[in-house]
């Protein structure tokens, strides 16, 4: 019998050779990689790579199809995931979906430490309401504190979610595609929050899945593309998110400027193909 090699206890995300199958079909595989403590990740790739899938075996919501998968120390299919879970701060649409537009949204993230989603009658202990306060502050979102969920706009909605993914005290963040539906101010402000977020020390190691470079905030340190379900590239961001790369991930020439931390893409302009185009038509 094969013996599963022990965990590693500085690795939050240590997956060898894993696979993740539905009916015949790869939806990401095979990936190898590491998180450490101190990183904030970047997971990047177009629309159907795998980036959800890889999120869902992260967030130890999902077993391996093939290979080993160890999620904060523990090893999938040993552990108790109901034990892991709360372990792991998670934000997402699907999350998002299932929340009741006439939840307060004070209840919506003082629960989260109650593992429990919708208004429960309970007193919450003092120190969690604080807790839930400073969250809240902290993402520029305590002013909302006393509004139910249904009426926040979607940037003030993703402000909410990711101090409910923190009122656990996580290991582990996962987030995502945080700014999807944001307008410019909107994305720009959480690009911000999520900036003061990554230069934190007593921050968890953060996971932040998207489709657009320009959502990557400051400091973050790894980035992985994803590509039809397989890693074109992962490493230190700067090694990453180059203009070669982007090519690859999304089938197209890209050219990337990197500005102020920041990172800009845009097909590249081929004036010739442009008229060609135009003399088409
Ligand atoms: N349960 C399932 N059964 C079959 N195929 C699935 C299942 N779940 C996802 N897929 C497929 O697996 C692929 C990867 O899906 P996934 O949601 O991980 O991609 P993604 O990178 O997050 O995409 P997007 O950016 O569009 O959200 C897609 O082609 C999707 O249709």
């Amino acid at each position: 019998m094969e013996r599963v090699r022990e965990p590693d206890p500085d690795l939050l995300i240590d997956l060898t050779d894993v696979d993740l199958r539905r009916e015949g079909k790869t939806l990401v595989g095979p990936v190898t990689w590491q998180v450490e403590l101190d990183e904030r990740w970047v997971v990047l790739g177009p629309n159907g790579a795998g980036k959800t899938s890889l999120m869902r075996l992260a967030a130890a919501q999902e077993y391996p199809s093939s290979g080993t998968a160890h999620i904060l120390g523990e090893v999938m299919g040993r552990v108790d995931v109901s034990e892991l879970r709360p372990r792991i701060g998670l934000s997402s649409s699907a999350l998002a979906s299932r929340i009741p537009a006439d939840e307060l949204v004070g209840d919506l993230v003082v629960s989260a430490g109650y593992a429990v989603l919708g208004r429960w009658r309970e007193q919450y202990d003092a120190m969690d309401t604080e807790r839930a306060a400073e969250l809240l502050e902290s993402l520029g979102a305590d002013h909302l504190r006393d509004r139910t969920y249904g009426t926040l706009s979607e940037g003030e909605r993703k402000r909410v979610l990711i101090a409910r993914a923190l009122m656990t005290d996580p290991e582990l963040l996962l987030l995502d595609e945080p700014a999807a539906g944001l307008d410019l101010g909107g994305r720009e402000e959480l690009v911000a929050r999520l900036s003061t977020l990554a230069a934190d020390p007593d921050a968890p190691a953060i996971v932040l899945i998207t489709h657009h470079v320009e959502e990557i905030p400051p400091g973050f340190t790894h980035a992985m593309l994803l590509k039809e379900g397989g890693v074109v590239a992962q490493g230190l961001i700067d090694d990453v998110i180059t203009a070669p790369n982007l090519s690859e991930t999304f089938s197209q020439s890209i050219t990337l400027d990197h500005v102020d931390g920041r990172y800009f893409a845009r097909r590249t302009f081929s004036p010739g193909r442009h008229r060609q185009h135009a003399y088409e038509q």
